[in-house]
């Protein structure tokens, strides 16, 4: 989202990111599906020490780093050690975060779901062969699923100046609970989880200029697309909010 500066920090300015990272995500997936699954490029391979999925990864965040993505604190790398410096100065734009928690990265979580449950449900069998193209569609949907979950470091931010008294409290505590139970709207996160369904309907429907639309006919199955928000991208923001607040009074 690029904006996440003081002056417009506010939660409903910052649900309208996620909101907007939605399109992204749900976009991300409807060009992931059209690959089979395409298991060797995930297969340990002579000569690459790891995979070619970990190899294209590495390299592409390698360019990236050097063209300065991750100066920007809304991006976590997915294999941040030995990152190349930018190229580019640092932006110097104002430090919005409590530093501890600015650093969490969960991505290697975020690897792990992708892999082991999303993959699966969004794929088909097969092996077209398509290696490279098929990572670099991995890659946008693990780059949008991470800059979705790691902004609970702004909506933890943004809860906690709202209210610190009682986010204090909890947080001296060290109590997980209740952190979770302050951070917790299941009334937002049930509208969240009927809103990408539908627009998994409309953005995965094939268009054309017959009468009949081709309802039911989807690039990738709504429900699914439900269940990574109800089972993991909800639950893991709330994971990066609940990290953020532990350490927010260090
Ligand atoms: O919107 C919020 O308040 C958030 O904390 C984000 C989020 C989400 O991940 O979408 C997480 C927890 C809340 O229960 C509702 C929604």
């Amino acid at each position: 989202m690029g904006n996440c500066s003081d002056d417009v920090l506010n939660l409903d300015s910052l649900r309208k990111s996620l909101v907007r990272e939605e399109d992204t995500i749900i976009f991300s997936l409807i060009e992931r599906a059209k690959y089979p699954v395409n298991s060797p490029l995930y297969d340990e391979r002579p000569g690459f020490s790891g995979s070619l999925f970990e190899f294209f990864v590495k390299e592409s965040e390698a360019v990236q780093a050097k063209a300065g993505r991750y100066l920007s604190v809304e991006e976590n790398a997915f294999f941040p050690d030995n990152l190349p410096p930018s190229l580019l100065p640092p932006r110097g734009s104002q430090q919005v975060l409590h530093p501890r928690g600015a650093s969490i990265n969960i991505n290697e979580q975020i690897l792990n779901m992708y892999h082991k449950k999303l993959l699966p449900l969004i794929t088909s069998d097969g092996d077209d062969g398509n290696y490279a193209i098929t990572a670099d569609r991995d890659l946008d949907c693990l780059q949008a699923l991470s800059r979705r979950i790691h902004l609970g470091k702004f909506v933890a931010e943004i809860k906690f100046r709202e209210s610190p008294q009682d986010y204090t409290r909890a947080i001296l505590a060290q109590d997980k609970d209740a952190l979770m139970k302050l951070l917790t709207f299941e009334s937002v996160e049930e509208m969240i989880k009927k809103r990408v369904e539908k627009k998994a309907m409309v953005f995965g429907q094939d268009v054309d200029l017959s009468e009949n639309d081709n309802v039911g006919n989807y690039k990738v199955n709504p429900s699914v697309v439900s269940r990574l928000y109800g089972e993991w991208v909800i639950p893991l923001t709330k994971f990066v909010e609940v990290e953020y607040l532990l350490c927010r009074l260090d």
